[in-house]
């Protein structure tokens, strides 16, 4: 079954108690950071769907009251086998909530709380079409299409139909910077990480799941906008600031970031979505893409960098090795 069924009988099974009233986004890390374009997508484009973005742990032990026969829980988990999100699953499960499991394992501890499993492309060379951030997506903008409608539908499967090569043309266009950029910063022990908007994910995972455990490199993800609330008080010529510069409505809060960083920073990694080719894409849609671009570019500079620095990206301490 596609995520246009998969809704499709969920809103059917809803009919009686008033359809889908609530979109819930479940996760951990990466998992997590891959909802944020969905949360984004059903928080300005919907006007009656209420949509929650929750780590796994804080939604098992903060349920929402408003969580229900009118919500709809979409979990994902790489390895489905992370126990506080196979949790949340289980408790969705046990209230009757349709639970859709986004998983590149599909026989995991996560599917057997499932009612539907979406596996998502992964790895070297994948569709990017197919990742998990596109397929989680889809589930908003189908439950939003088939509730109250969306006028923008088909220039989403547009933007859909294009981001494959857009993203991998991108990741061509940085591969130099990205080896000037590991030599770079191979020695420093901060790095920042700067967006807005629907994009902001991407600049989260960067920090958390690159910078902080696969480089154990200190950093934070500023959002652009909160920059000039406390943050930018640290800017200096040494301090390192990589920049997302996004595409769609909130562009305008990154450039002001920008504009601030070359003023007063020296070390500015600046990732313009319109000079990696995001603009092909039609401007009522364009925010939600930009997540697949910059999450997709990343990997070119984790890759050099990790080299740089003779750290592999696989090491760790503390994850999946001791208890937690
Ligand atoms: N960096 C990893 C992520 O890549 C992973 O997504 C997350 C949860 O793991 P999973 O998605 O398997 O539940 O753990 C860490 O944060």
């Amino acid at each position: 079954m596609d995520i246009k069924q998969i809704i499709g009988e969920i809103v059917a099974g809803k009919q009686e108690v008033g359809g889908i009233k609530q979109v819930y986004y479940v996760a951990c890390g990466g998992s997590y950071g891959a909802f944020y374009p969905a949360k984004t997508f059903l928080e300005k484009e919907a006007r009656d769907i209420k949509v929650g973005l929750y780590n796994s742990n804080e939604f098992v032990h903060n349920t929402p009251k408003a969580f229900g026969e009118n919500s709809v829980l979409v979990v994902a988990s790489h390895k489905g086998n992370t126990p506080e999100t196979v949790k949340a699953a289980e408790i969705g499960k046990k209230a009757g909530v349709p639970v859709i499991a986004l998983t590149w394992i599909t026989d995991s501890p996560i599917t057997e709380h499932a009612d539907y499993v979406v596996k998502y492309t992964f790895g070297e060379g994948k569709d990017i079409a197919g990742e998990k951030t596109i397929k989680a997506l889809l589930t908003a903008v189908e439950a939003l299409n088939q509730t109250e409608g969306y006028e923008h539908y088909n220039q989403f499967l547009d933007g859909v139909a294009k981001i494959d090569h857009i993203v991998k043309n991108a990741c061509k266009h940085v591969a130099k910077r990205a080896l000037s950029f590991a030599k770079n910063h191979k020695d420093d022990n901060v790095i920042y990480t700067m967006a807005s908007g629907a994009g902001y994910g991407a600049a989260y995972m960067e920090s958390i799941c690159i910078f902080m455990e696969m480089q154990w490199i200190n950093s934070s993800s500023i959002h652009s906008g909160e920059f000039f609330h406390g943050p930018f008080e640290i800017t200096d010529a040494e301090i390192p600031f990589v920049i997302q510069i996004s595409e769609g409505s909130t562009r305008p809060l990154d450039e002001r970031a920008l504009k601030f960083l070359n003023r007063y920073a020296k070390r500015v990694e600046v990732l313009d979505a319109k000079d990696l080719g995001l603009s092909t894409i039609d401007n009522s849609v364009v925010d939600y893409f930009n997540h697949s671009l910059f999450n997709n570019v990343y990997p070119v500079y984790n890759q050099a960098l990790a080299v740089e620095r003779e750290h592999p990206l696989t090491t760790r301490r503390y994850m999946w090795k001791v208890e937690y």
